[in-house]
């Protein structure tokens, strides 16, 4: 069954000079699928999940997630909905350094006015599931850049999303830490279901995924699927990349 369908989308930025950032974009997830977006700097990744994060909207076309377009819903309604339905994790893990590490986690539930016995035992059972109890009364800047990205995971999960979007994930982590980072968000992918969307520009990171989709200069250039073997995937992520040209920045960070 489909999770997302994102049919013909297009985006032109306005201002003094308009940019056509993405034209005729269609592309479906399926419920767990686990989907990797790629392509040179400039390509439009962000522009398409920022529209199907609903922080953007589109010129034409359309974003359904769950058969429900959230770009016609207003207000509460739409706020709503990206509680209940979205997770988010960026490239700087945006927690707030005001709050102890579990005090971030469970920031979603205050905001949905979940009890106290609830809110500690979603936090708990994440916070297992994330390796990360013993840092949860830390402050974000005790901890290292792969512990606050797990938490940052935890944050977006914790209210069980239909999807989560990753933008960069392991854009800040040095190679060990990105690792552990993609073989967690693969447990939460293939023991919880969750469906993931992620923008990277790692080929490592990448090859957790399910499939690969290619964009470049605003238009899907190609998608490949992952077999048995991460390694057969990574190496095939590579040679799209290099295929495709794009800056030399995209195949900098290149690790198996
Ligand atoms: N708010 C905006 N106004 C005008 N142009 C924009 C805006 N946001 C993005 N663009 C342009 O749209 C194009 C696509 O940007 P986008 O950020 O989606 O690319 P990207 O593939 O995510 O790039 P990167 O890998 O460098 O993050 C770029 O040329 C960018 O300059």
């Amino acid at each position: 069954m489909d999770m997302l369908n994102v049919e013909k989308l297009s985006k032109v930025y306005g201002g003094k000079v308009t940019y056509r950032a993405l034209t005729d974009i269609d592309l479906v997830v399926r419920r767990g699928e686990f989907v990797g977006i790629m392509g040179p700097s400039g390509s439009g990744k962000t522009t398409l999940l920022n529209m199907v994060a609903t922080i953007d909207s589109p010129t034409s076309g359309e974003v359904l997630l769950k058969g429900e377009n959230p770009h016609r819903m207003k207000g509460s309604k739409l706020a709503l909905f990206r509680r209940r339905h979205l997770g988010f994790v960026f490239q700087d893990f945006n927690l707030l350094d005001t709050l102890t590490i579990g005090e971030n986690i469970v920031l979603p539930l205050t905001l949905d006015k979940k009890s106290l016995e609830e809110m500690e035992q979603k936090l708990m059972a994440v916070a297992k599931k994330l390796g990360i109890v013993e840092i949860l009364d830390k402050r974000t800047y005790e901890v290292s850049g792969g512990q606050a990205q797990r938490a940052a995971i935890a944050r977006a999960i914790i209210h069980s999303p239909s999807l989560l979007l990753a933008d960069e994930p392991t854009g800040n982590l040095d190679s060990k830490s990105s690792r552990s980072v993609m073989e967690t968000m693969e447990t939460i992918n293939s023991e919880d279901g969750t469906t993931m969307m992620m923008v990277t520009h790692d080929p490592l990171a990448a090859s957790y995924c399910h499939r690969v989709v290619f964009i470049k200069d605003g238009r899907l250039y190609n998608e490949i699927h992952r077999g048995e073997s991460r390694q057969d995937f990574f190496q095939q992520i590579v040679d799209v990349l290099s295929l495709m040209g794009g800056n030399a920045h995209d195949l900098s960070s290149v690790r198996v």
